[in-house]
């Protein structure tokens, strides 16, 4: 399969949109004390009374068309809720942590929320390279977004680390109704792609903590694996738990 290469898009930085904020202890923002391109931050303890105690620290990206479903996917997995109402659609980039127990570790998930429409590609190109992990999504009752799935592949070659850890998601599932791609589609190009696949609503929790928990295991193991333990894999890992339809834990 070809992939297309989309034109750069001409706007403003990314750092210059966010703006500096704050830092709390025990937290990362982009730019200062994460080092761009740098190796997962270890963690420290909280001194500010929030609770945000952690080991390791790992940047995880939410990318696809406007309108995929990532704010209400990243909202499901942080809050265990559902937007469900007027879709009001991410300005620039948004960010959310969430601490998670992976195997007796504290993991902490510095979540990116991009914004999907094309006004905003040259804001999210600037975060690429400092994350460790994408999801990628495409949403199952919109073919487009499907269909743009390749030139996301493109941008992500272009912009992000090589090793960045990639997962391919088709949101919206509990549509089924109004389903335009079959899960055999997405299977297919994520085989074509070799990239970890999973279906998920964001409305019903289906696979979303799955496909974080998965991200968690994969980042945290990279990181930290002893020479005795046994190799995480994401693909049977994903491919094990995904078919039996994890939903809402955590
Ligand atoms: N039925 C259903 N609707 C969903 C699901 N996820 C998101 N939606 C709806 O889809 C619309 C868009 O969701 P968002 O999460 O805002 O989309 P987004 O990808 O963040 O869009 P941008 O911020 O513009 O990039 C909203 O109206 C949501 O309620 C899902 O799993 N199932
Ligand atoms: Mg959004």
């Amino acid at each position: 399969m070809s992939r297309k290469k989309i034109p750069r898009s001409k706007g403003a930085s990314a750092p210059a949109t966010n703006g500096p904020r704050p830092a709390r202890p025990g937290t990362v923002r982009p730019g200062s004390e994460a080092p761009p391109n740098g190796p997962p931050q270890s963690g420290r303890p909280s001194l500010g009374g929030g609770g945000d105690f952690y080991d390791v620290a790992f940047k995880v990206m939410l990318v696809g068309d406007s309108g995929v479903g990532k704010t209400c996917l990243l909202v499901r997995f942080k809050d265990g809720a559902f937007l469900a109402g007027t879709f009001i659609s991410t300005v620039g980039i948004d960010f959310r942590n969430k601490i998670l127990d992976v195997d007796g570790m504290k993991v902490k998930l510095q979540m990116w929320d991009t914004a999907g429409q094309e006004r905003f590609r040259s804001v999210t190109h600037a975060y690429y390279r400092d994350a460790h992990a994408l999801l990628l999504l495409y949403d199952v009752t919109n073919k487009a977004s499907f269909d743009n799935i390749q030139d996301w592949l493109s941008e992500i070659q272009e912009h992000a680390q090589r090793n960045v850890v990639l997962m391919l998601l088709g949101n919206k599932v509990d549509s089924s109704h109004e389903r335009e791609v079959k899960r055999e589609d997405g299977e297919k190009l994520a085989k074509e792609y070799g990239l970890p696949f999973m279906e998920t609503s964001a409305k019903t929790g289906l696979n979303v903590d799955l496909a974080f928990t998965a991200i968690a295991k994969e980042l945290k193991q990279r990181t930290t694996k002893t020479p005795n333990e046994p190799r995480f894999r994401l693909h049977d890992y994903v491919e094990r738990e995904g078919r039996g339809g994890s939903c809402c834990r955590l």
